[in-house]
């Protein structure tokens, strides 16, 4: 790969030569006769030509002939009031528009065009010089415009804040780290990607970065997308009508039932009946879990100050508590608890122990009486995998003078590949305030039915430790695990252990929690990467919106000066350029990556220069993607200037 010397002078002009004249002989001047019928474009551009009395060869239409527009299909008028250097760049003129070059041709001219080093002293003397063959009107006039314009631009580009305003500012220190940028390194015209503004590919060399990847926590890139876009149509799915829910309920609107179950297989919350309701917060419009425990008759306030107490608690594997209130909306004195709501998420029972319907063909064996179901055992790596986080959940609950008081299959949530949280903290708290409760006694009986819970994950029962079931599972958790979980589950629910509490369990588990740090710092680098992926999508969004405001703007369809010149006429040009590029055969190309390393060069605003080729093809601009930049910049901020 070749990189060419960037002209020392400021100006962003070039002369862009046809790549098939390259080595031929220099183009005579064109005939007399034909200068004669064009008009000049000085007169385009100026309005006026001062050459007009000198000798100029072209047509000087009479004053107001000149300031009349000219239609789409001459050349584009190009006016004094465009302020972009670039269109100050010489008027290429092809040799005929039949060779106008396709989309791969034009850039292989511009390569040609770019690819003779650049004169030395600055190049801005090169373009002049084929003035009399190239162009009749002196180019000398706009060279000063043209360098001051330029060095306004090109010096302290990227040391304006402003210019990558929307970057983080490590990207501009990344910036300020890369030699490309440094002043006195060489400069290219046709520069290499500023990679510290685009994301890098996946290096294959780390496969548990890759998104076809499986890790522990992180499913692959196909699956956690289909997973988020399922939570977030989950969260925007509306209510059944005629539930007959409050439409209010203390800030809290469009109630959602999560449970459907009905009548007599309605669960309680010990003596209780519960409901979890999704519902939208009007403060903040986040959805929240509401559980309401039906016919409660609050007796003390203080019975609330335990809800104060688990607000407090942030931990990863429990669900967070916000706030309690009790409220007649339901027409009965109904307790509510509100909960960080999870979209999706199923409780451990629903997962792993609630039977499933079998398939047909085990179905039908069955009814012939020739195959049992069989449950498929939770893997240990999961059970291990729980285990930690659900100590680590009690033992910051411990730490905290509280106890979880509800740790079983139907209290905590799956919501995400092998994450679990311990839902419906606090309610046992308020429930049983007026019950004396010795906390050490609670504690212990947290970590018994943490102990119950092992039993039943392994054993796919819930109870594996009662109704005469405990002996058979000791075989189940012996033949299918390892002795360390069935040595674990029987500490937890040994009733005279004196060295019984969190801590110990730690010391129990020790080496299991070092595989679970692995697999979670895992499952952060795959999100990390999978993150890095979306980086570009949202620099691209706010481009393509402000194409979108700026051009094919109705109020402006018969304002030639707002497309069909200056700033404007570049931005449409490069939407041409990007969008609507034709094959040899005159066949649109709809190539993504052209368009996705177009907008990021944009909104890099890198030095590199495009030739941009007028709809008419009589004539092309060439501007390099920052100028491109400004333009847009401008007409954007045009627009909501005229907004405001
Ligand atoms: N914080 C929450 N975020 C998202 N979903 C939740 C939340 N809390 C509970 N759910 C969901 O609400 C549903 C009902 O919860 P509930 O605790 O009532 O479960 P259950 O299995 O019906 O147990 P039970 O009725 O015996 O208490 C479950 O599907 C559960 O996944």
């Amino acid at each position: 790969m070749a990189f060419f010397t960037r002209p020392t002078s400021a100006s962003a002009a070039v002369r862009i030569v046809d790549p098939n004249t390259q080595d031929e002989p220099v183009q005579q001047p064109q005939s007399r006769k034909d200068s004669v019928t064009r008009q000049c474009r000085n007169i385009m551009i100026y309005g006026f030509c001062k050459y007009a009395d000198k000798g100029c060869m072209y047509y000087h239409p009479p004053a107001q002939d000149a300031s009349q527009p000219t239609t789409r299909s001459e050349s584009p008028v190009i006016t004094s009031s465009i302020s972009a250097q670039a269109v100050n760049a010489p008027v290429f003129v092809p040799k005929s528009s039949a060779s106008f070059p396709s989309f791969k041709s034009s850039h292989e001219a511009m390569r040609a065009s770019l690819s003779s080093p650049s004169p030395s002293p600055p190049d801005y003397q090169s373009i002049q010089e084929p003035q009399a063959t190239y162009s009749p009107y002196s180019f000398s006039d706009l060279s000063d415009s043209v360098t001051s314009q330029m060095s306004q631009l090109s010096p302290h580009f990227y040391d304006d804040p402003q210019q990558f305003n929307n970057y983080p500012s490590d990207y501009e220190q990344a910036a300020a780290d890369i030699p490309y940028y440094s002043a006195s390194a060489p400069m290219f015209l046709r520069e290499p990607l500023n990679y510290h503004l685009y994301t890098p590919a996946i290096p294959s060399t780390l496969p548990f970065v890759s998104s076809s990847s499986d890790s522990h926590f992180v499913p692959q890139s196909s699956e956690l997308r289909q997973t988020l876009q399922s939570r977030s149509e989950t969260i925007r799915g509306v209510p059944p009508i005629g539930l007959n829910l409050p439409e209010e309920l203390q800030g809290y609107h469009t109630l959602t039932p999560l449970d459907t179950l009905v009548g007599s297989e309605r669960r309680k919350f010990g003596n209780w009946f519960s409901v979890v309701y999704r519902a939208i917060n009007s403060t903040n419009g986040a959805p929240y879990a509401l559980r309401r425990i039906e016919n409660f008759r609050l007796m003390h306030q203080t019975a609330f100050s335990a809800i104060e107490a688990w607000s407090r608690i942030q931990h990863p594997n429990i669900v967070s508590v916000h706030e309690a209130f009790t409220t007649r909306a339901f027409n009965d004195s109904s307790l509510v608890v509100v909960y960080s709501y999870y979209p999706d998420a199923q409780t451990l029972y629903d997962v792993h122990l609630k039977p499933k319907s079998p398939p047909f063909q085990q179905a039908f064996q069955n009814q012939t009486g020739t195959q049992t179901p069989q449950f498929t055992p939770v893997p240990e790596r999961t059970i291990w995998s729980y285990i930690i986080q659900i100590a680590s959940a009690i033992k910051k609950v411990h730490e905290a003078k509280l106890a979880v008081r509800m740790i079983d299959t139907t209290k905590i949530l799956v919501t995400g590949r092998n994450r679990i949280r311990i839902g419906s903290c606090g309610i046992v708290d308020v429930l049983m305030h007026d019950a004396h409760q010795d906390m050490h006694l609670s504690q212990l009986e947290d970590l018994t039915m943490f102990g119950r819970l092992i039993f039943a994950l392994c054993c796919n029962n819930a109870s594996a430790t009662t109704n005469g079931n405990f002996q058979k599972s000791l075989e189940i958790m012996g033949r299918l695990y390892s002795p360390e979980i069935k040595t674990l589950g029987l500490f937890l629910i040994s009733k005279s252990h004196p060295n019984k509490n969190i801590n110990a369990v730690f010391e129990m588990i020790g080496t299991r929690v070092v595989n679970e740090l692995d697999d979670a710092l895992s499952g952060q680098d795959r999100l990390e990467n999978e993150l890095l992926g979306e980086l570009e999508n949202a620099r691209l969004v706010r481009l393509l919106c402000k194409f979108g405001f700026i051009n094919e703007r109705p109020e402006f369809a018969r304002d030639p000066r707002w497309s069909e010149t200056g700033d404007r006429y570049i931005i449409k040009l490069f939407r041409d350029y990007v969008f609507h590029q034709i094959d040899e055969h005159g066949n649109p190309v709809t190539n993504l990556s052209h368009v996705l390393t177009c907008l990021s060069k944009l909104d890099a605003g890198t030095d590199e220069k495009v030739m941009l080729v007028a709809r008419d093809e009589q004539s092309c601009l060439v501007v390099s993607y920052k100028e491109i930049k400004s333009c847009i910049e401008a007409a954007f901020n045009d627009l909501a200037r005229a907004g405001r």
